[in-house]
Formats: C-alpha cells, sequence, structure tokens
C-alpha cells in the first residue's frame, strides 16, 4: 500500500468555492498536490491516467476563474475529469473511480451538477457547449460556456460541424483546444500537422503580451466594428488568419498550459471580454505531466491497471488465454500474408484493435483516420469498391457513429467491407458509454449483411477467414475485451458455411435446447451440465451467426425439447428476438414449446468489474439453468410423444 501524499491546501478545498480568493503561488501548490492526489488514486483504481495529469493547471484555473457550476464547464470525452471531480465535492470517493457503485470515470451529469454535460466518445463538447449557450442566450442569462477538447478529439466530424455551426453564429461559446500532440496513440491527419505547424509558427504568448493580446482580440463594439472596416480595407479578412479565424472564432494562442501565472490571466480577460461570438483559446499541454512514466510512455500510461506509484510497474491482472484482440490481430495478419487485397482501418485506436502489430508488418496496408467513424466506414466503402478486402476495425460503441455509413453506404450497396467489431458486449470499468451492447440489435435489422459472434478465439480466427472469403457483400464479426477462454489455436482459421450454426452438447431426449450466440457459451455448457445432473438432460448449440442464423438447426432442436432458450451478450432486439419471431412464424411454438430468451437487461449497466456485470445482467450459467428449470416448472403442456 502506497502512503497517501501529504495535501494541506487540498484538504481545505470543500469546492471550487474555496479557489477564489487564493493567490497564484497558492494555486501553484495546489496544483501540485492535486496531481499527486490524482496519482495516488488512480493507482489504486486504475483508469484514466495521462489526459488528467496534462490539465491539472488547466483545471485548477478554470475553477479559480470561472464561476461552476453556473458558469458551464465541458470536458470532451471527459476522460480526463478526474481533477475536476476531485475540486468538485467528489475527492471524498475519488477512490472508488469506476469501481461498482463508486464514482464514473467519465463527467456524468446524474453524479454532480457541475458535470454540466455526460461524455465518454468524442467530439461532442462543441456541439453541447453551443446549444448550452444558445439555450443561455434565448433565456436571457449571462453566464459562461466552456467546451475542453483534445487536439485528438478535433478529429472526428462532429467537432468540425459544431465550428462551422458555431463560427457563424454570435452566441458566446469559449473553446479550449487542449493541445498536447498525442491522442491515445500519435495524433494523425492533416488537421494535427496544421496544429503543429500553427505552434511552429506562431511565438508563444508571454505573462507581458497576454493582456494586450487578449484585449486586441476583444475591443468593445465600436472599435471592433472600425477594425474589421479597417480590415476588409486592407484585405485581411480573408487569409492571413488562423483556421479558426477564418471560421468564425477568435483565437487566442497558444499559451502554456501548465504556468497558472499564464493561463490565470488570459481566463480572465477572456471571461471579462465583450465578445459575441465564439472564442478559442489554444493551450499547449504535455500528457502525463508530472509523472515521469506516464510523461514518458504517454499511449501506455493513456489509460492504466492499478500500478506502483514508485516503480510506476502496472499490476496487469495475469491470463494463461490470449487476448481476443491479439488473437483477431494475429488471424489478420496471418491472412493478409496471403491476400494482398487485405487492408485495414481504425479509427485512432491502433492499440485498442491490434493494429498495430498489423502496421508493423504491413505499413501501406493500414490506416489510422483519426477519431473518425463515420469517415472510416465510408472510407472502407470506398476500398472495397476499389477491389479491396477493407477490415474496418472499430469498437461497437464507436461503430454506432459509424451506422448512418454502414447502412447507407456499406450494407445497402452490398459492398464486401468487413467489420471487426472489437469490444462488444461488457466492457467493465469504463461503463455504459463504452458497452458493446446494441450492435446485435442495430445490426442484424440489415438485410443481407452477415453477422457473427465467435464463441472463443478459436472460433474467431474462423470469422477472420470467413470474412476474407465472403466478397459478395459485407460481414460483421463482434468479440469481447479481454482474454479468451483458453481453447487450443488452429495454425490457420478455417472458412465456415455461412449461417450455419454447430451442436457442441447433444443430449438423447434432451428436455432443454441452449442455444448460445457468442462468448456466453462456455457458461452455457456450465448451465448444461447442471441441468443434465438435475435430471434434466440438454442440447446446447452454439449459433455462430446471429445472422443469418440456422433456422434448420433451431428448427430441429425445438422440434425435439420442451424448452428452448437464446442466450447472447447483447440488448435486447437482438438475436434471441429473431429466433423468437422464427419460431413464432413458423408455428413451432403452437405445440408447447416454451422459449425463452436471455440478453442484457433494457437498461443501461454501470461501471463494475466484467464478472459483476454478467451477474448483475443474469447471464451466468447458475441463472441459465434457474430460467430453464423456471421455464419447466410452469410448462403445462407436454410435447405430444411423436415430436
Ligand atoms: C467516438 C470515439 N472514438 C474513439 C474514442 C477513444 N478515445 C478516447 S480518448 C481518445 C484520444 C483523445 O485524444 P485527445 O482528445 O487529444 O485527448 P487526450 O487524451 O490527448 O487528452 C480516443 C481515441 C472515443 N472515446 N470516442
Ligand atoms: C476514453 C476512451 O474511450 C478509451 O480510452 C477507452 O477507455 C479505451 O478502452 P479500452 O481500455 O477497452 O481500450
Ligand atoms: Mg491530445
Amino acid at each position: 500500500m502506497s502512503q497517501r501524499p501529504s495535501t494541506p491546501l487540498l484538504d481545505t478545498i470543500q469546492s471550487p468555492a474555496d479557489l477564489k480568493g487564493l493567490s497564484l503561488d497558492a494555486l501553484n501548490t495546489l496544483a501540485g498536490e492535486l496531481r499527486a492526489e490524482m496519482i495516488d488514486a488512480v493507482s489504486c483504481t486504475g483508469g484514466h491516467l495521462g489526459a488528467g495529469l496534462g490539465v491539472v493547471e488547466l483545471t485548477v484555473a478554470l475553477h479559480h476563474v470561472f464561476n461552476t457550476p453556473d458558469d458551464q464547464l465541458i470536458w470532451d470525452v471527459g476522460h480526463q475529469c478526474y481533477p475536476h471531480k476531485i475540486l468538485t465535492g467528489r475527492r471524498d470517493r475519488i477512490r472508488t473511480l469506476r469501481q461498482g457503485g463508486g464514482l464514473s470515470g467519465f463527467t456524468n451529469r446524474s453524479e454532480s451538477p457541475y458535470d454540466p454535460f455526460g461524455a465518454g466518445h468524442s467530439s461532442t463538447s462543441i456541439s453541447a457547449g453551443l446549444g448550452m449557450s444558445v439555450a443561455r442566450d434565448l433565456g436571457g442569462k449571462d453566464h459562461n460556456v466552456i467546451a475542453v477538447i483534445g487536439d485528438g478529439s478535433m478529429s472526428a466530424g462532429m467537432a468540425y460541424e459544431a465550428l462551422n455551426n458555431a463560427g457563424s453564429m454570435d452566441s458566446r461559446l469559449i473553446v479550449i483546444l487542449n493541445d498536447n500532440d498525442m491522442s491515445i496513440a500519435p495524433p494523425v491527419g492533416a488537421m494535427s500537422n496544421y496544429l503543429s505547424r500553427l505552434l511552429s509558427s506562431k511565438p508563444w504568448l508571454s505573462v507581458r503580451n497576454l493582456a494586450k493580446e487578449v484585449v486586441n482580440r476583444f475591443p468593445g463594439p465600436l472599435e471592433r466594428a472600425a477594425k474589421r472596416v479597417d480590415e476588409y480595407a486592407r484585405g485581411m479578412v480573408s487569409g492571413g488568419g488562423t483556421l479558426f479565424e477564418e471560421l468564425g472564432f477568435y483565437y487566442v494562442g497558444p499559451i502554456d498550459g501548465h504556468r497558472l501565472e499564464h493561463l490565470v490571466p488570459v481566463l480572465e480577460n477572456v471571461r471579462a471580454a465583450d465578445a459575441d461570438g465564439p472564442v478559442l483559446l489554444h493551450v499547449v499541454t504535455q500528457k502525463g505531466r508530472g509523472y515521469a512514466p506516464a510523461e514518458e510512455a504517454p499511449d501506455k500510461y493513456h489509460g492504466v491497471s492499478r500500478f506502483d506509484v514508485v516503480t510506476g510497474a502496472l499490476n496487469k491482472p495475469k491470463s494463461n488465454a490470449p487476448s481476443y484482440t491479439g488473437v483477431f490481430a494475429k488471424a489478420l495478419i496471418a491472412e493478409a500474408e496471403a491476400d494482398d487485397k487485405v487492408v485495414a482501418i481504425t479509427a485512432a485506436m491502433p492499440g485498442g484493435t491490434g493494429l498495430d502489430k498489423f502496421g508493423e508488418l504491413f505499413p501501406d496496408r493500414v490506416f489510422d483516420v483519426g477519431i473518425a467513424e463515420q469517415h472510416a466506414v465510408t472510407f472502407a466503402a470506398g476500398l472495397a469498391c476499389g477491389g479491396y478486402k477493407p477490415f474496418c476495425a472499430l469498437y461497437s460503441s464507436f461503430l454506432q457513429r459509424g451506422y448512418d455509413q454502414l447502412v447507407h453506404d456499406v450494407v445497402l450497396q452490398g459492398l464486401p467491407v468487413r467489420f471487426a467489431i472489437d469490444r462488444a458486449g461488457l466492457v467493465g470499468a469504463d461503463g455504459a458509454t463504452h458497452h458493446g451492447t446494441f450492435d446485435l440489435a442495430f445490426l442484424t435489422c440489415l438485410p443481407n449483411l452477415v453477422v457473427m459472434s465467435p464463441a472463443d478465439e478459436a472460433e474467431l480466427m474462423h470469422a477472420v477467414a470467413t470474412a476474407v472469403a465472403h466478397d459478395d457483400g459485407p460481414l460483421a464479426f463482434r468479440y469481447p475485451r479481454g482474454e479468451g477462454v483458453g481453447v487450443p489455436l488452429p495454425e490457420k482459421g478455417e472458412v465456415l458455411p455461412i449461417g450455419k450454426g454447430r451442436i457442441v452438447r447433444e443430449a438423447s431426449q434432451p428436455k432443454v435446447g441452449i442455444v448460445s450466440l457468442g462468448t456466453r457459451l462456455a457458461d452455457s455448457l456450465k448451465a448444461a451440465e447442471e441441468l443434465a445432473a438435475q435430471g434434466l438432460p440438454t442440447t446446447v448449440a452454439d449459433a455462430r451467426f446471429a445472422k443469418p442464423f440456422d433456422r434448420d438447426m433451431i428448427r430441429d432442436l425445438a422440434g425435439k425439447v420442451d424448452v428452448l432458450i437464446t442466450v447472447e451478450e447483447g440488448s435486447p432486439g437482438g438475436f434471441g428476438a429473431h429466433v423468437l419471431e422464427f419460431l413464432s412464424s413458423e408455428g413451432l411454438l403452437d405445440g408447447g414449446l416454451k422459449a425463452r430468451t436471455m440478453t442484457i437487461p433494457d437498461t443501461f449497466i454501470e461501471h463494475d468489474t466484467p464478472a459483476n456485470q454478467i451477474e448483475q445482467c443474469a447471464l451466468t450459467a447458475r441463472h441459465i439453468v434457474t430460467r430453464a428449470r423456471d421455464a419447466l416448472d410452469t410448462t403445462t403442456t407436454s410435447k405430444p410423444a411423436s415430436a
């Protein structure tokens, strides 16, 4: 156990109001203590480390200068909000971060009035902030709205849509661009290159010229009009300014985001300025600031397990089985070695999707498009049009953002894009914003899309091979976060027949049939053993495909059992719903068969360990046994002897 850091000044802070009267020296001391407290807390809980460390001074300055929560402060993504949580009355629970029943790892409206907008997915802050500032104007109020967005998050379409809208409006919105020249991985794209050029071409604002600069930026209404006329006369209005100025923002910066003597006066000026349009303050920070291991390896320390503060060593739980992500990457590499048409796309998650490994071997065949899931999907569609075999590797919850593109640009046109959907199902500590629980529902309703859900890591290899071979339309396969079950892996994946399931445990004269989709198979098999021990012979099928599913197999099983149960780690409206529809439309329920679907319940599941989440969703082997027994106990009509 590490010794808690000494934090005498932080101990006196109950709310941001306590920061108001503090001198710059005191604010600097406070920032040091806040940083130590955050490092210690995350070392106990795990979570997002580097981003929060980079905004310690900015957080202190914002709460010192602005009047939160009346002034609305929005953190994009929300993964950098731990220092904000500590200063806004949640310090006593900071060591419950991301634990069951504890604080969320992101901003959350239901958690605190200091979190005016919930997040988890990136690039929403400018849109939300603009909505809030327009609502303020419409309501005749005059508080400030501040959106803090990172350079990585600035690559997403939503951010540009919001800049485009905000720049043409007169609503006073303060956007702080927190530029640490990092996304999770090094940032990519022309915007990132532009920001680097901007930083190298513009002198940093010094303390002496800060106030002058800001006053120049925000002249009073008359001076403003005169300045505008003058600028037009001199042809300055188009060309010459930063991209943000061209888009209608007042641009201020760049300033050093770790120097409170810079941040405080410039924020005070921005707050006091008489500007009736959006302002963009460009703040330069360092991800992982103040903790050597995180400064040296900002990608590795973006999100961490529990760790030793002194050495920085991460306490990763040991596992004998490989991760699904790792198996996917290996399988795709093997396929790509044999087929030079295989290419891969990631939206700013090269490490998280395993495509970093693919890129080491095939640098010209991997594309990191930045945080831009919508673009990733349509870009893949274009590659498919050009005869390539694109694997679009996205986290399930981030694919939600590319849904129209998936429907309209890929599936409707029958293009052979392969969706490798990682983090499907429950993801644990990231919680409700990051679960991949809706994909089965939103994918299986689409005509002609093949949807696979491998039951273990060997099946995932087969899914990859099947996807490579499936060239006549779109295909998706989903797999969870974390480690596989430890089954032996084949040398190479097998191409599976589309739409065919498999019986993995066959009982003679079964009473119960379990049709498992995906990685609930291991628990389904355990449940079957238990049911058999209780005198209820049970057959277990692995559906393999959610769409098209194996109708013959299910029809056959339905004809043999008293109770048919589908099990999946997905929301209602997915695989089980389609099976039920099939059973009823084929009249297979008319003879007394009891059908039950086991899904994640129709509610958002909060952060916790994956095991607790599965328990909460009643999807363990024990729950499957109970479900089967309950259904049998209410069976009134027995199956005709001929069935
Ligand atoms: C829509 C979406 N795609 C991907 C992610 C995963 N993600 C979380 S933080 C992050 C990097 C954000 O970089 P930046 O905004 O610069 O913040 P920093 O971590 O550098 O402070 C990414 C890719 C996400 N949260 N939301
Ligand atoms: C904030 C964010 O969206 C990512 O950092 C995410 O938490 C990563 O999740 P994994 O740990 O599953 O890669
Ligand atoms: Mg960044």
